[in-house]
């Protein structure tokens, strides 16, 4: 059984203009979405701006209502779930942000930032058992200690997105969304970021769904990539075989994008 599996999931927006701002139309944004993420591996989701991975990424945690479909996580559809009934969930499925400055609370140390999970899914922690998961979490993303008292805004773009993973990490979860976790760091901190994921990805047995739209970097993650475009799968498939045997057109165009290595 796989960890996560997702069938014909549609998510329509409507788009309201008319008479009195009734809706006139839908965005499809995601269409008839169906894939499965086995435990322990890493899924890519990849496709251009406006293609419909950041919708698939919300509606896997809820964040987003789907239209139709199923999501099933460990056999159970979450679709249907009270919030109270896919709280325990939530804590299994985290999520890293594509821009970490604005996904840190400013005003909060890094400290605050870490423990805050942990206020609400460890309530038994105290402040002190917090402070040591915390110190723990930031020497597992390559931070000294002392990054606990310190606020965002005094760590460079990579290390404002080990904070976000660290975060990500503080309640031990199992499944992992990315999105586009490198797209907003200089191209020389993006290769540490997604060594450091994979790195951590061995150490804690995590399965990770990646969405990004450069097809490099996707292909450098994933063990099954899933080619999103207009809504649409337009092809999905093992990593390697999808880049060197692409059959639609649209993957092939992605892959024309790859810049060349020199
Ligand atoms: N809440 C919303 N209301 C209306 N339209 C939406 C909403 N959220 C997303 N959309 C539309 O759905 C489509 C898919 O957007 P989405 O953000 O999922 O794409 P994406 O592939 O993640 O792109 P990006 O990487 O730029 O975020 C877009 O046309 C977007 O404008």
């Amino acid at each position: 059984m796989p960890l996560l599996s997702v069938q014909d999931l549609k998510i329509h927006f409507p788009v309201r203009g008319g008479w009195l701002g009734r809706a006139t139309d839908v965005i499809k944004a995601v269409d008839k979405v169906s894939f499965d993420v086995e435990e322990g591996c890493t899924v890519g989701l990849v496709g251009e701006s406006g293609s419909g991975k950041s919708t698939v990424a919300r509606a896997l945690l809820k964040l987003t209502p789907a239209t139709s479909g199923s999501v099933t996580y460990l056999g159970r559809d979450i679709l249907p779930m009270t919030e109270a009934e896919f709280r325990p969930l939530r804590k299994d499925m985290q999520m890293v942000f594509q821009d970490p400055i604005g996904s840190l609370n400013p005003r909060m140390t890094v400290e605050s930032i870490l423990g805050e999970p942990l206020e609400i899914h460890a309530k038994e922690m105290n402040r002190e058992a917090r402070r040591e998961v915390s110190a723990g979490l930031l020497k597992k993303v390559g931070l000294p200690e002392d990054a606990l008292h310190r606020y965002p805004h005094e760590f460079s773009g990579g290390q404002r997105q080990r904070i976000g993973i660290a975060r990500a990490l503080a309640v031990k979860p199992r499944f992992l969304i990315c999105d586009e976790p490198v797209s907003a760091l200089d191209v020389s901190v993006q290769a540490q970021i997604l060594n450091l994921l994979k790195d951590i990805q061995a150490e804690l047995d995590l399965t990770l769904l990646f969405i990004a739209h450069d097809l490099a970097v996707v292909r450098h993650m994933s063990d099954h990539i899933v080619v999103m475009h207009h809504g649409k799968v337009v092809e999905q498939g093992d990593a390697d075989e999808l880049c060197e045997n692409p059959r639609h057109d649209y993957t092939r165009k992605l892959l024309d994008a790859v810049p060349e290595l020199i």
